[in-house]
């Protein structure tokens, strides 16, 4: 799966633009400000509807327009093709289009365009709170396993009704107590699904990382959110009045995390920017093999300033992984010229100068 054609309208300095790029690797190159990652958000828009700067699209959409708007065309396999085009005015209002037929949710986009981002703030991953991480497994999970979405969406119901009557009381206690076997059903569920694709990743991403950077002491492992050696219907009665205390549950699947831990150490705090930089490119990279082999549609990297934190020999071991991965790749780096050559020969690689928020194709070899 490739995007072959993209057009942006109103993303922030981006004059309007249609583009088609290389089914694998794109290089956007310019100077500070001159929209490269501005580009990426509109890619990003078209996949999740979403920025990946800010909470908030407002910021994403250029100063002065009512609305930004972004069409991609998608290469599927066999020459099949899929249209998907997403517009967001300045009061919120959403429309998505897949295929010419409105969608009724972003999972819908995320479905038909699964994104991988790589960015200066990518050592969130390591650094930040669990929730990230677990965005980050259930992202995997969600592209491999169908069954997935529809465990998670009873879990929130089931969770929201809980909280709802841990403050509130509203209903009698058989009646909670049949939504606490629906939460506790949903909840192994969805461990079982995590711990499967966790299972999955796990060689793969040793084996990513092992040809990024020597890291050896490194591991992963995955916390499901409540003591691993007991039934969570045992662990929600004996927390039920610490729970009606502060008003929610505490334990269950959503308080899983992933633990990255180097010897006896938290990965966070032992190792420098760019060896985070590399174990998160390695966790994204191990994910985008896993979707690649469950078929359904390889995934799209998004890899906003490249080098940076990166030294020549780890920008390069991470420019043959992306190549090595089969995917499309978009990349933004101010300085380009350690991403022009180097790749294998039947790679297509494609230019882009970014100036003043207008992007033109560069043919290789000719620039200044
Ligand atoms: N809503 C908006 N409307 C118009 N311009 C905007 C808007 N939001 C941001 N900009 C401007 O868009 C320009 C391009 O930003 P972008 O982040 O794409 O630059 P970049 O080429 O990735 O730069 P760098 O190499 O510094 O990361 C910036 O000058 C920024 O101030």
């Amino acid at each position: 799966m490739s995007l072959s054609r993209i057009s942006v309208t109103g993303v922030r300095n981006l004059h309007p633009v249609t583009l088609s790029p290389s089914p694998r690797i794109n290089i956007l190159y310019g100077a500070n400000g001159s929209g490269k990652t501005s580009l990426l958000e509109a890619v990003h828009l078209l996949g999740l509807a979403r920025s990946f700067r800010s909470t908030r699209l407002q910021p994403v959409i250029q100063y002065e327009q009512p609305a930004c708007t972004v069409f991609g065309q998608v290469s599927l396999a066999e020459g099949n093709q899929s249209n998907l085009g997403i517009s967001r005015d300045r009061q919120g209002e959403f429309q998505i289009r897949i295929d010419g037929q409105n969608a009724r949710s972003a999972a819908q986009l995320a479905e038909a365009l699964p994104l991988q981002l790589i960015n200066p703030d990518s050592f969130r991953l390591l650094e930040g709170a669990p929730k990230i991480r677990r965005q980050f497994l259930d992202w995997g999970v969600f592209h491999v396993e169908p069954r997935f979405m529809p465990a998670w969406q009873r879990l929130q119901k089931a969770l929201r009704q809980r909280n709802s009557w841990l403050r509130h009381g509203t209903l009698d206690g058989a009646s909670q107590a049949a939504w606490d076997r629906e939460l506790c059903l949903a909840s192994n569920e969805i461990d079982e699904y995590r711990r499967a694709y966790i299972q999955a990743l796990k060689p793969v991403f040793e084996r990513t990382l092992a040809d990024l950077v020597e890291l050896d002491s490194l591991t992963l492992s995955y916390y499901r959110g409540w003591d691993k050696d007991r039934e969570l219907s045992e662990v929600l009665s004996t927390s039920l009045l610490r729970d009606q205390q502060i008003g929610h549950t505490q334990a269950g699947p959503q308080r899983a995390d992933l633990r990255l831990r180097s010897g006896a150490h938290s990965a966070a705090d032992i190792l420098s920017r760019g060896q985070q930089k590399l174990v998160v490119c390695a966790l994204r990279i191990a994910q985008g093999h896993l979707v690649n082999q469950a078929k359904r549609g390889q995934c799209i990297y998004l890899v906003d300033d490249l080098p940076s934190e990166l030294d020549e020999q780890h920008r390069q071991a991470l420019c043959r992984l992306l190549e090595d991965l089969d995917c499309q790749v978009f990349i933004t780096c101010v300085d380009h010229e350690f991403l022009r050559d180097g790749w294998r020969t039947d790679t297509p690689v494609a230019m882009f100068h970014v100036e003043h928020g207008c992007i033109s194709p560069t043919i290789i070899g000719s620039e200044a």
